[in-house]
C-alpha cells in the first residue's frame, strides 16, 4: 500500500502452546502475509463455509478508556489457552504501547500510528481513527485468514482502541463489526469499570452508552462488570450494579443521596432502561484475579445461541430486503433515464427499433420463403435451378428497394 505507515497485513504466528499472559510476548514478524488470500478468495471461502453453528465465536471487547479491556482480553486469552483450543487474538488498538497477550493479528504490524499522525498532521485521536480506517481497507484479508483457521479455534478475541467512540462511532469500526458479524457468530463484551460506576449517575451514563452500542450494532451483548471483588483481593463488590438493574427501587434509593441536576434525568432514564436491563446478560468479573471468567464464557455461549437463532435470521431478512430495494432502485434509474431522453432521441430510438424489427421481419420472411422454396424443390424435382435463381434475384431486388425507401 502506498499510504504512510501502512504495510501488508501480518498474521503473527502464535505458538500453539504460547504462554499467554507474558507481557510483551506478542510476536511481531512471523508473518504469513503470503498466505493472505485476495478479496475474491475470502468471499469464496465465506460462501463455501455457510454453517455458522461450526464457526468460532468472535468476541469484540468494548468499554470506556481504562475499564480494563486489555487486561480482560489477556486474562480470557490465558484462560482459553489452558482450556484449549487456543483462541485467535486480534489487537485493533494502534496506540497500544504494550500488549500483554500474544496476538495472531496486531494492527500495529500493518499501520504505524505515529507515522500516520505525522503524515496527515493529526492528533492522537485522529491518528487512531485514520489508522483504523486504513486497516479497515484490508479487512477482507483478515476475514480470509479467519476463514482458513476457523476449524482450529473456538473463539476469536478482539481488543479495541482505548477511546470507545473511536471504534463504536467511526465508519471503520462499523465496517469491521458488520463484516465480522456477517461472517461469524459475533458477540459484544461490554467491559464496565465497576469501581468507577458506584455513583448512580455515572452508572447510568455507562448503561446508556452500553444501550446505544446495543442498538447500533444489534448484536448479542454481554456486560462484564470488571474489577469486581469476587475474591477478596479485588476492589469493589459489583453486586450493587446487578441489584440496580434488577430492582428499580434500589436504584431509586441510591439516587436519592445524589443532589446533582442530572438526578431527575437519571431517574427517568432508569425507567426507560428497564426493558434493556430485563434482557441483559451481566456478570461481575475480575481481569486481575480471573474470577468468574467461566460465568462470562457461559453468558457468551448464551449470546452465541441468540446470534444463531435471532440475529442471523434477521440479518438474512434485512439483506434480502436491501437486495430487493437495490433492484428497485436500479429499475427506477433505468426508467428515469428513458424518460430523460430527448424526444428526438426517443423517436430515433423507436425508429431504429422499427427499422431493425422490419428488417428482421424481411430477413425472417426471406428465410421462410427460402425454406419453403427448398422444400418445394425437394418435393418437385422438375423445378429448374435457373428459375430458383431468378426468384432469388427478384427477392433480393425487392429487399433492396424496401431498404432504400426506408432510409
Ligand atoms: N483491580 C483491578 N484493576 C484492573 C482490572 N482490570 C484492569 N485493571 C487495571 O485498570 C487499568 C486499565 O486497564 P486496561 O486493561 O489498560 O484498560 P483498557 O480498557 O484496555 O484501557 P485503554 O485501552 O488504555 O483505554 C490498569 O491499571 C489495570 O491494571 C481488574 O479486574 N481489577
Amino acid at each position: 500500500m502506498a499510504e504512510a505507515g501502512v504495510s501488508k497485513m501480518n498474521a503473527s504466528s502464535v505458538p500453539e502452546n504460547g504462554s499467554a499472559g507474558v507481557a510483551g510476548a506478542a510476536p511481531s514478524n512471523a508473518a504469513d502475509s503470503q498466505q493472505c488470500p485476495s478479496s475474491t478468495d475470502s468471499s469464496d471461502n465465506a460462501k463455501a463455509s455457510g454453517d455458522f453453528s461450526k464457526k468460532p465465536t468472535c468476541l469484540i471487547f468494548l468499554g470506556m478508556a481504562g475499564s480494563g479491556k486489555t487486561t480482560l482480553v489477556q486474562k480470557v486469552t490465558s484462560y482459553l489457552y489452558e482450556k484449549k483450543p487456543a483462541p485467535y487474538v486480534i489487537n485493533l488498538d494502534p496506540a497500544c504501547a504494550e500488549m500483554p497477550y500474544p496476538a495472531n493479528i496486531d494492527i500495529r504490524d500493518t499501520v504505524k500510528y505515529k507515522d500516520v499522525m505525522k503524515q496527515y498532521g493529526l492528533g492522537p485521536n485522529g491518528g487512531i481513527v485514520t489508522s483504523l480506517n486504513l486497516f479497515a481497507t484490508q479487512f477482507d484479508q483478515l476475514l480470509g485468514l479467519l476463514d482458513k483457521r476457523q476449524d482450529q479455534h473456538e473463539y476469536v478475541i478482539i481488543d479495541t482502541p482505548g477511546q470507545i467512540e473511536v471504534f463504536t462511532w467511526s465508519a471503520s469500526g462499523s465496517i469491521i463489526t458488520e463484516a465480522l458479524a456477517a461472517g461469524f457468530p459475533t458477540v459484544i463484551v461490554y467491559v464496565m469499570d465497576s469501581v468507577r460506576s458506584v455513583n448512580p449517575v455515572t452508572f447510568m451514563s455507562n448503561m446508556l452508552y452500553a444501550c446505544s452500542i446495543l442498538y447500533k450494532t444489534r448484536l448479542p451483548f454481554v456486560v462484564a462488570l470488571n474489577k469486581a471483588r469476587i475474591l477478596p483481593t479485588d476492589v469493589v463488590d459489583s453486586s450493587y450494579a446487578e441489584e440496580w438493574m434488577r430492582d428499580f427501587e434500589a436504584f431509586d434509593e441510591a439516587l436519592r443521596s445524589e443532589s446533582s441536576y442530572a438526578t431527575n434525568l437519571t431517574y427517568s432514564m432508569s425507567l426507560v432502561l428497564d426493558e434493556f436491563y430485563s434482557n441483559l446478560r451481566c456478570t461481575g468479573v475480575s481481569a486481575v484475579t480471573g474470577a468468574r471468567l467461566d460465568r462470562l464464557l457461559e453468558l457468551v455461549g448464551d449470546a452465541r445461541r441468540e446470534y444463531l437463532t435471532e440475529y442471523r435470521a434477521e440479518y438474512e431478512r434485512l439483506r434480502a430486503a436491501r437486495d430487493q430495494a437495490e433492484r428497485g432502485r436500479q429499475r427506477r434509474d433505468l426508467q428515469r433515464l428513458e424518460a430523460d431522453l430527448e424526444p428526438q432521441d426517443r423517436e430515433a430510438t423507436v425508429e431504429s427499433d422499427v427499422t431493425l424489427r422490419s428488417a428482421a421481419r424481411v430477413d425472417d420472411d426471406d428465410d421462410l420463403a427460402e425454406e419453403r422454396e427448398t422444400e418445394r424443390d425437394d418435393e418437385d424435382d422438375t423445378e429448374s435451378f435457373q428459375s430458383f435463381l431468378q426468384q432469388h434475384k427478384q427477392r433480393q431486388a425487392a429487399r433492396r428497394t424496401t431498404d432504400a425507401s426506408k432510409s
